[in-house]
């Protein structure tokens, strides 16, 4: 069972060092939390410390200070990851191997027995509409199809909160479609999901709430609810963004 609060930020600090002589400040005082069962959309401008906050949360970087918690636990804990799924901005899939070669390995490293694994790849190969190309190599897939394939390895082991990077960016209508129905069933089934985006339209579309992050804090939180339409959140982001 899952807390309340899958997703858990209390007064984090982030600091870069570039050189001997220089830093960069990526998170200043980041405090705020997702809740079960709910769509988070992380938006702000180019290096508000949307990616350092999600790589924070992975275990990808450390904080200088400050708490996190994933599942009730700290980041990237052998234990934590069994409830976690992530998908990067750009997938690092092997070039060489196909879709089926990936997810027989995450159905492995997964614990999966070889019947159960071909079970899950049947479903997954459905769900992320790639049955076709199950037996071709990475190397020979769209963008669009690559998006999707690392989406099914992301959630082979069936986490209870999927982080996404930037999902739906370099996708065409289409593609972006796809990958949006697959987050919102995956939520439909009870499931939390955090992720950060430039798409305003997508966020307005797809999430409960949404965090808008500026000069390494979370400046406001809104109920999508609330948002009349994506002009209204557009005028909402470049208010908070230029304060
Ligand atoms: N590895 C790094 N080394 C030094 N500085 C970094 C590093 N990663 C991020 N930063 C700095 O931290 C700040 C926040 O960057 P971050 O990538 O988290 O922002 P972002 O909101 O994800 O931006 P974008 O929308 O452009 O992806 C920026 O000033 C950036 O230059």
């Amino acid at each position: 069972m899952l807390p309340n609060t899958p997703i858990q930020f209390e007064h984090v600090f982030k600091t870069y060092s570039i050189d001997i002589h220089n830093k960069s400040t990526a998170l200043i005082d980041l405090s705020f939390s997702v809740k079960q069962g709910e769509v988070f959309g992380i938006i702000g401008p180019n290096g508000a410390g949307k990616s350092t906050a999600l790589n924070i949360l992975l275990g990808f970087v450390f904080l200088d200070k400050g708490s996190v918690t994933i599942a009730g636990k700290r980041p990237n804990s052998t234990s934590c990851n069994l409830e976690v799924g992530y998908l990067a901005e750009n997938p690092c899939l092997y070039r060489n191997l196909t879709l089926t070669e990936h997810l027989r390995f995450a159905g492995t490293v997964a614990g999966y027995s070889s019947v159960a694994s071909r079970k899950r790849i049947e479903e997954l190969l459905f769900q992320v509409d790639l049955a076709h190309v199950a037996n071709k190599k990475i190397r020979h897939f769209s963008k669009g199809m690559t998006q999707r394939a690392a989406l099914a390895y992301a959630l082979f082991h069936k986490p209870k909160i999927l982080i996404l990077d930037e999902p739906m960016s370099g996708l065409d209508p289409v593609g972006r479609k796809m990958v949006i129905d697959i987050i919102c069933d995956y939520n439909k089934a009870g499931n939390t999901v955090l992720f950060c985006s430039h798409i305003l339209t997508d966020v307005q579309r797809i999430c409960d709430r949404i965090g808008i992050m500026n000069k390494g804090k979370m400046d406001q939180i809104l109920n999508s609810i609330d948002i009349t339409d994506e002009k209204n959140l557009e005028t909402i982001f470049i208010q908070t963004v230029s304060r």
